[in-house]
């Protein structure tokens, strides 16, 4: 499956194939959700397979699930008696991500989580992150790294998708004062910069994801 974009189409044409249960996943998330393109998709979904084969973590952080596309993706480069905690509002997405999981052969190492983030993870305070996925809703997204940053291990990987905003975030844009996530994704992207913190690097793959080495 892919978006008419030709880069996109050559540039999943020269990358590894999307493993069959993903692919299917993919077909059923556009035939059956609406706003499909939130699932990560077969490039980006590779692309996190492979910053954490690299890693090999322990433990894994995805804020936002949405199909469990992304998080199928990074559990491929778990540690052998790695776990992925995955958290998702929305309840209607339980048993399809369930089912997926299961599919997988990963029930017993992908925790799901269902409820909002900010209060989920007032649960999980007592784990050390080796690799942070932050999907979820943008206006949070400063407020979720800095509830997570303290759990991450120096040398860990935050990485932060859709910050390029479809475009909204570049200097022209005209942006409304009311247009609130673009001002807060506008604004986590310059903090972030300049944030000792952490090492950044911004991909402009689709539709932006910003990678972070925490660093202290
Ligand atoms: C972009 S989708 C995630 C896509 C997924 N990470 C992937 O790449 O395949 C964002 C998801 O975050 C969920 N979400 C939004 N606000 C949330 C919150 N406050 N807490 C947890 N999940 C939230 C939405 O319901 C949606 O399913």
């Amino acid at each position: 499956m892919t978006d008419a974009d030709p880069t996109q189409y050559y540039a999943e044409q020269h990358s590894s194939p999307e493993p069959p249960l993903l692919a299917q996943l993919t077909r059923e998330t556009h035939v059956q959700l609406l706003m499909p393109r939130m699932s990560s998709g077969h490039s980006q979904g590779r692309l996190l397979s492979m910053l954490s084969h690299l890693m090999r973590p322990r433990r894994i952080l995805e804020i936002g699930t949405f199909t469990g596309y992304a998080a199928l993706c990074l559990a491929e480069g778990l540690a052998p008696d790695g776990v992925l905690h995955t958290i998702e509002i929305n309840p209607e997405r339980e048993s399809r991500i369930r089912r997926y999981v299961a599919a997988a052969g990963l029930s017993e190492r992908v925790q799901l989580h269902i409820g909002a983030a900010h209060e989920v993870l007032r649960t999980l305070v007592e784990e050390t992150w080796d690799l942070v996925f932050i999907d979820a809703d943008k206006i949070n997204n400063d407020r979720y790294f800095e509830l997570v940053i303290n759990q991450v291990r120096p040398g860990g990987l935050l990485i932060i998708d859709n910050v390029l905003w479809g475009g909204k975030v570049l200097p022209d844009y005209p942006v409304k004062p009311s247009d609130k996530d673009t001002l807060a994704v506008r604004a986590f992207n310059d903090k972030m910069a300049a944030d000792p913190r952490v090492e950044s690097v911004f991909l402009p793959l689709r539709d932006g994801l910003l990678l972070l080495r925490k660093v202290v």
